[in-house]
């Protein structure tokens, strides 16, 4: 099934035509990565998918995202959407409380009282978020005193506390080394039993390893999308050969 259906989207910052005409979908409970150099419009796009955007003054968006056979920039509850679809950033970014506050945070802003039920919560997305064994004996602990690489896989466990269908990832492991890198990208492959994933990276090695499908940007055009190891293996495009061979990016 599909997930998320892009239909002709275009974007301007002003009179910066970032993403241009694209038209792609996001199969459900796959990684599906977005690849390309530097500025053709990877996070814009990511943006797109739960209307991160609209916090940008000067925007201006045409076409359409579909999430689940729904138009997401119709008339529907942002909030809603961007609980369903939900973020982790490029750097981690603890709210400076303890570890326990950060995960039950958005549910107790939804109101949620139950004492049990959110700590059941927070246990079962610290997890899934493969964190759980790391920190079940200092869940009081601020939460900015984890290592980078924890602190990432909270922001994950954070966003799967509200239960949502698709994470969307920007550059998740730039900021971490390579052993942090590797437990999130172990991580990715439980996630994807349960989650829609779509993932920003510069790492074409990592592109490989993680996703199923994988998407090629260029100067905000998408000029190939597909099987991963299609697309990395027999590019039908010449910059996406160029670029899946290293030649320039
Ligand atoms: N907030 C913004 N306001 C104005 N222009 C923006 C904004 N964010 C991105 N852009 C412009 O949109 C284009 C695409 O940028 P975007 O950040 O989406 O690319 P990217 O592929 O994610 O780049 P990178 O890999 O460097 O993060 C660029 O020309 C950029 O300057």
């Amino acid at each position: 099934m599909n997930k998320l259906e892009i239909n002709n989207l275009n974007l301007f910052y002003g009179k910066n035509h970032a993403l241009k005409d694209i038209s792609f979908i996001i199969p459900e409970r796959k990684v599906t990565a977005l690849i390309g150099p530097s500025g053709c419009g990877k996070s814009t796009l990511l943006r797109t998918l739960n209307r991160m955007n609209d916090l940008i003054a000067g925007v201006t968006i045409t076409g359409e995202v579909k999430f689940k056979n729904e138009d997401i920039y119709a008339d529907i509850d942002v909030q809603d959407l961007r609980m369903r679809v939900g973020m982790v950033f490029q750097k981690a970014n603890p709210f400076p409380m303890s570890i326990y506050e950060n995960v039950a945070f958005g549910l107790k802003a939804q109101g949620m009282k139950d004492k049990k039920e959110l700590s059941k919560i927070v246990e079962e997305s610290l997890r899934s978020a493969a964190l759980w064994d790391e920190v079940s004996d200092r869940l009081n602990m601020l939460a900015t005193g984890l290592s980078g690489g924890q602190q990432q896989r909270l922001c994950i466990a954070r966003a799967i506390a509200m239960k949502p269908e698709v994470i969307l990832m920007d550059e998740p492991t730039s900021a971490l080394d390579p052993i942090a890198t590797h437990k999130i990208e172990e991580l990715m492959d439980e996630l994807r039993k349960k989650f829609t994933i779509v993932i920003v990276t510069h790492s074409m090695n990592q592109a490989k390893r993680i996703s199923d499908k994988t998407a090629f940007f260029w100067m905000g055009e998408l000029v190939e999308y597909g099987d991963t190891a299609e697309l990395f293996n027999n590019p039908i495009d010449k910059r996406t050969q160029g670029y899946v061979s290293g030649e320039f990016g």
